[in-house]
C-alpha cells in the first residue's frame, strides 16, 4: 500500500521538528522522516565565508530535484541514501543516511508548501504557526548552542534574509495547509486529533486524501 505522506511546514523555530518527533514516537517504528534541510545544495565551489552570506531561506537554495526523486522512491517502497547537511559548515556533509520505506513518510521543512512538486506529494499538509518573536528567540538559542553561530550573526541573517523570505515565501504557503497548528508539538489537543486521524488512515478507514465535496 502507498505510504501516507505528511508534510510539516512552518517558519524557522516554529516547532516543526518537535511535532515530527511527537509523531515518530506515537507511531514508533512506522515513520520515515525526510528533512528538506538535508537537500540544501552542495556548495563546494565557495569558501566558508562566501557560504555564510548565502540566502538559505529561498526555494532556490534547495536541490528539489533530488528530494522529489528520493521521495518518489521512498513512496514506491525503496530505501534511499539521504544526504546529511552540516549547518556549522553551511554545506552538505560527505555522509548519507539510509532511510527505509515505512507506512508513514514525514517531509519537514520551512518551504515544502512553497514548492508545488513537494506540496502535491503530501496527503496531509500541516503548518506549524508560531509568533515571529517567539521563533527568533528560539532560533538565537538554538543557532548559538547547536549550529556554531554568534548572536550577532543570527541577528544579521535574520534581518537580511530569514525574515523577508519568511514573509515572501513561508507565510503565504500556509494557505496550502490542511491544518494550521499553533505551537506544533506543544499543542496536545491538536496532536491527539492528528494521531487519531493518521491512525484511521493507516487502518484504511478513510480515503488516502479525502477532500470536501469528494
Ligand atoms: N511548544 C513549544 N513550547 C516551548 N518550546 C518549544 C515548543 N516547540 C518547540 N520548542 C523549542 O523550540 C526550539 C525550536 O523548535 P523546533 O521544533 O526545532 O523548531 P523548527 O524545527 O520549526 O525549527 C527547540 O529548542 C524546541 O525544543
Ligand atoms: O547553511 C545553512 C542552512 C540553513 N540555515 C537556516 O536553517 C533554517 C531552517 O531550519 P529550521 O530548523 O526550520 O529552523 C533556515 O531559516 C535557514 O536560514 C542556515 O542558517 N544555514
Amino acid at each position: 500500500m502507498k505510504p501516507l505522506v505528511i508534510g510539516i511546514a512552518g517558519g524557522t523555530g516554529s516547532g516543526k521538528t518537535t511535532l515530527t518527533r511527537e509523531l515518530v514516537s506515537s507511531f514508533d517504528g512506522r515513520v520515515a522522516v525526510v528533512y528538506h534541510d538535508n537537500y540544501y545544495r552542495r556548495r563546494d565551489e565557495l569558501t566558508y565565508a562566501e557560504r555564510c552570506d548565502l540566502n538559505y531561506d529561498a526555494p532556490e537554495a534547495f536541490d528539489n530535484g533530488l528530494l522529489t526523486e528520493q521521495l518518489d522512491r521512498l513512496i514506491g517502497g525503496e530505501a534511499i541514501e539521504c544526504p546529511i547537511y552540516d549547518y556549522s559548515d553551511h554545506n552538505r556533509s560527505e555522509r548519507t543516511e539510509l532511510i527505509e520505506p515505512q507506512p508513514i513518510v514525514i517531509v519537514e521543512g520551512i518551504l515544502i508548501f512553497a514548492e508545488e512538486e513537494i506540496c502535491s506529494r503530501c496527503d496531509i499538509k500541516l503548518f506549524v504557526d508560531t509568533d515571529a518573536d517567539v521563533r527568533i528567540l528560539r532560533r538565537i538559542k538554538r543557532d548559538v548552542l547547536e549550529r556554531g553561530r554568534s548572536v550577532e550573526s543570527v541577528e544579521a541573517q535574520y534581518l537580511q534574509t530569514v525574515k523577508p523570505m519568511h514573509e515572501l515565501h513561508v507565510e503565504p504557503s500556509k494557505r496550502r495547509a490542511d491544518l494550521i497548528i499553533p505551537e506544533g508539538g506543544g499543542n496536545l489537543v491538536a496532536l491527539d486529533m492528528l494521531v487519531h486521524r493518521v491512525q484511521r488512515q493507516l487502518d484504511g478507514a478513510l480515503d488516502p486524501a479525502p477532500r470536501a465535496g469528494s
